[in-house]
């Protein structure tokens, strides 16, 4: 079993990576942990609570950072509604937060689990990852490795440049990506092939109940909301493409790479830009060739879409027949 912490703004894509993690038996989801970011941290976090009470989820939930480390806030609303994720109804939640914050709550995990067996799954702005580094950097060579839906190597959602999770904290995933640990970016390249296609959203449908409703419901949400709006036909199942890689790590194609987060750029602030040149291939991105070829970073390229959409529809039972 892969054990994680998903550290989540719920957030419609969000709903459906805590559904995966929660009904795939290869996965131990040591907790949730919340951020601001598709809306405020207080509606994150109620949308994460109350996803797991309507579906039995019972695993720790801890709310974090209420904002950015250092940028003005920027929020998803226009995407994901008044409540961070409008459309489906949920009960109110019905159990407590863990009392610890999010950022204590990855650290305490990681520093009581032997090392290289946790891994950090951050689908949300990295502000608590990037703090947890920075109050116990002890983590860095404890954690298994980092898995990150964010950033993109074409192009960005929140600007041309930029994809929403990297640019609502840029310093934080600076941190992150710069911290030395193993980091996979699932970027927008790759989410943006994991659609709710009318096959998938027939497939969810055919298995029916509650669970099955609220996920299309999300789809729906996002479908009319946006429709043409987005740069893509359906909508994108962003955050499941983590989770579904620490079940079966060849639902996406990788390649290596050397990534630097833009802090500083008018018009590029939140750009994951990306080397993949081998040795002295871009003399001028970053110092010498060494420093440029230490290829820290995997990204995911191309998805196996039966493969993703055969673990939402197998998650999707598993949690339908448990209820
Ligand atoms: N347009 C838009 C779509 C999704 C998101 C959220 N941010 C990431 C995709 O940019 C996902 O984690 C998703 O929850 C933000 C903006
Ligand atoms: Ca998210």
């Amino acid at each position: 079993m892969e054990k994680i912490i998903l550290d989540c703004d719920p957030g419609h894509d969000d709903a459906i990576a805590i559904l995966l993690a929660a009904g795939n038996p290869n996965i131990d989801l040591l907790g949730i942990t919340t951020v601001s970011g598709n809306h405020n941290v207080e509606n994150t976090t109620r949308n994460a609570l109350a996803t797991c009470t309507a579906y039995g989820i019972k695993v720790p939930v801890a709310k974090g950072s209420p904002g950015p480390m250092i940028a003005d806030q920027v929020l998803a609303v226009e995407i994901h509604g008044e409540t961070g994720l409008d459309g489906p109804v949920l009960p109110p939640a019905s159990f407590d937060l863990d009392p610890r914050h999010a950022v204590d709550f990855i650290i305490d995990t990681v520093m009581a689990h032997e090392p290289g067996t946790v891994t950090l799954v951050p689908v949300g702005p990295y502000t608590n990852i990037g703090l947890a580094v920075r109050k116990e950097p002890r983590i860095v060579e404890r954690v298994k490795k980092v898995v990150a839906m964010g950033g993109a190597y074409t192009r960005g959602n929140i600007t041309p440049a930029a994809e929403f999770n990297v640019y609502a904290d840029a310093e934080a995933a600076d941190v992150v990506f710069r911290a030395g640990w193993d980091v996979t970016m699932v970027g927008l390249d790759l989410t943006h092939q994991a659609l709710a296609t009318p096959d998938l959203q027939d497939r969810v449908r055919a298995v029916g109940g509650d669970i099955a409703q609220f996920i299309l419901d999300i789809w729906t949400f996002i479908d009319t909301t946006h429709g043409g709006l987005l740069q893509i036909p359906y909508p994108a199942v962003h955050d499941a493409c983590c989770v579904a890689a620490m079940i079966d790590p060849t639902v996406f194609t990788t390649e290596k790479a050397d990534i630097r987060v833009e802090t500083a750029g008018r018009w590029t602030k939140g750009m994951t830009v990306c080397n993949f040149e081998k040795m002295g291939g871009m003399r001028h991105f970053g110092g010498t060739a060494m420093e440029q070829t230490n290829f820290r970073h995997t990204v995911a390229m191309t998805l196996d879409q039966q493969k993703f959409c055969d673990l939402i529809v197998d998650a999707l039972e598993r949690l339908t027949r448990r209820k």
